[in-house]
């Protein structure tokens, strides 16, 4: 009733992007088993690819096709580059260092300009080449322990999963914070991977205010409870740098470094950074960036082993330009055009974030004729987008050699029919750092070993259900046997 009357009051201030009456809704959600990206596809089949949501209190904008997703980030993109914060994220430990849950305005630039400066950076990103490097290699030596010769399967997300936490460590910290020895680095891999398993969950309380205060799946509680275990350990870290620093000790330099020095960029923002806007600058690079990476590489490898003649095709490209006894180096990448439409059909049907992070309208606006209130949440569905039949041809399938074609497109923001990076403003800033890391990461698996599925699955019957997180996952984790390459051709 409440939201009747709420849509009706809204509907007064112009004309809406029309949607479902909310019993149809509730209806669509349950038939598509919980899959909002699925039922809110099936829904824009009905009702448009612009469609108001009622979901509860928060009224919900879903934009479902490139252009309708062109329109926004061409004409819209400030006023709709604010952020809907749930109720997970909200806390005693506030978002002041936050990039990503930051409104659009001067902190959230501040930051944003100086991780694309400072961090992703290319000239940054080339001088921590060998951190990428040790990563990978590490990761490589636990899959063939794990694999025991090519006769154990193993959860190969968990394995990419290490790896990106691992990378991100020494990026930010110059740790490896999964390192068995270390008690607290194991602590903050815990802590983190709770967060981002609670902050995942559906909450009830985004979307009813008057449940707000009372939490009743405990999923604030829950996840801030880890936010300040994590902090905690975080917290330590920054510590002992300021004592190696006091102490000169030397090192190359890393994002923590940078957060220390930063004495204002003479435009906005303070003059240091707290401790606090540092833990919390260094953990969301942590939450941003080891589900949105684990899940792409888990995808790419479930869908080479369910289409066993693409995967010997790029496994015929990384032995035919690398030699089976060398390992593949970065400046390999640029040679391996196959290795790299495999990615990109990987995040076209499966983008790990699949509405984005959800953006809010800072003020009402009109978009395509139609009123957008104030607040409102925008959601794009890139998933949809990404299996557009007006679009793509065989949508379903997966076919890297669409991504071959001269001039093909890229996810860099410009090409809104393929947008799993997001476009504008907002888009990820660590297009530089996951275009390297995700065909280095795959490649470097596929170079080194040959797969097989575990418990003698057939390539076709394969489960490829996705299940809801923070990111979009496989639903059963992918298991797999490696064996080693170089051993299989002496
Ligand atoms: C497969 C890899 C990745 C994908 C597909 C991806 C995708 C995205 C998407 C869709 C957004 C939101 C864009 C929007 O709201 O319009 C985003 C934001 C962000 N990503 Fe990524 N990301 C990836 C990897 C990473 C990595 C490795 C990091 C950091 C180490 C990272 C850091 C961030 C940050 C800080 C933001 C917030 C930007 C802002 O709000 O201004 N991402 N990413």
């Amino acid at each position: 009733i409440l939201t009747e009357r709420r849509q009706r009051r809204l509907e007064e201030y112009g004309r809406l992007p029309p949607g479902p009456r909310w019993w149809q809704l509730v209806t669509n959600i349950f038939q598509s088993g919980f899959a909002p990206h699925v039922s809110f596809a099936k829904l824009a089949n009905k009702h448009g690819p612009i469609m108001t949501l009622w979901l509860g209190s928060m009224t919900t904008v879903v934009i479902s096709s490139n252009e309708v997703a062109r329109e926004m980030f061409k004409n819209h993109d400030i006023v709709l580059a604010g952020r809907k914060i749930y109720e997970s994220m909200k806390g005693d430990i506030v978002n002041e260092g936050s990039l990503i849950t930051n409104q659009y305005g001067p902190q959230w630039r501040m930051l944003r300009r100086l991780c694309t400066t400072e961090f992703f950076i290319t000239s940054r990103l080339d001088a921590m080449r060998g951190v990428r490097t040790k990563c990978i290699d590490q990761m490589i030596k636990f899959m063939e322990d794990a694999g025991n010769s090519g006769t154990t399967s193993i959860d190969v997300g968990r394995f990419f999963f290490l790896m990106s936490f691992n990378l991100i460590g020494n990026l930010l910290i110059s740790k490896d914070l999964v390192d068995p020895t270390s008690d607290r680095g194991a602590k903050f891999f815990y802590h983190a991977g709770k967060v981002m398993e609670f902050a995942g969950k559906p909450n009830i309380a985004d979307y009813f205010t008057i449940l707000r205060c009372l939490d009743p799946q405990g999923i604030r509680r829950k996840t801030q409870f880890h936010v300040r275990r994590a902090f905690d350990i975080a917290g330590g870290y920054l510590r002992e740098r300021m004592d190696d620093i006091e102490n000169g000790e030397e090192r190359k330099k890393d994002y923590l470094d940078v957060l220390l020095q930063y004495r204002g960029d003479g435009v906005e923002g303070p003059s240091r950074f707290s401790s606090q806007t540092i833990n919390t600058i260094l953990f969301e690079m942590f939450t941003a960036g080891t589900d949105t990476t684990t899940s792409t590489l888990e995808w790419a490898m479930a869908e080479l082993l369910h289409n066993p003649t693409t995967l010997q095709k790029v496994q015929a490209e990384l032995r035919r330009v690398i030699n089976p006894s060398n390992k593949l180096e970065e400046e390999d990448l640029d040679k391996l055009p196959y290795l790299n439409a495999v990615i990109k059909e990987t995040l076209r049907l499966h983008p790990p974030l699949p509405f984005l992070v959800p953006h809010m309208a800072m003020d009402f606006c009109t978009m395509l004729g139609y009123h957008i209130p104030k607040e409102t949440q925008i959601l794009v569905n890139v998933w949809a987008i990404g299996r557009d039949p007006k679009t793509w041809k065989d949508p379903l399938k997966f076919k890297p050699e669409r991504f071959l074609e001269p001039n093909m497109i890229d996810y860099k923001g410009h090409h809104f029919e393929f947008i799993p990076f997001g476009s504008g403003r907002r888009m990820c800033p660590a297009i530089p750092l996951a275009s390297r890391m995700l065909p280095l990461t795959l490649g470097s698996v596929l170079h080194k070993f040959d797969w097989v599925l575990a418990n003698g699955v057939k390539q076709e019957d394969l489960d490829m259900n996705e299940r809801m997180g923070m990111t979009l996952k496989k639903a059963i984790p992918l298991k797999a046997i490696p064996c080693l390459y170089i051993k299989n051709i002496v």
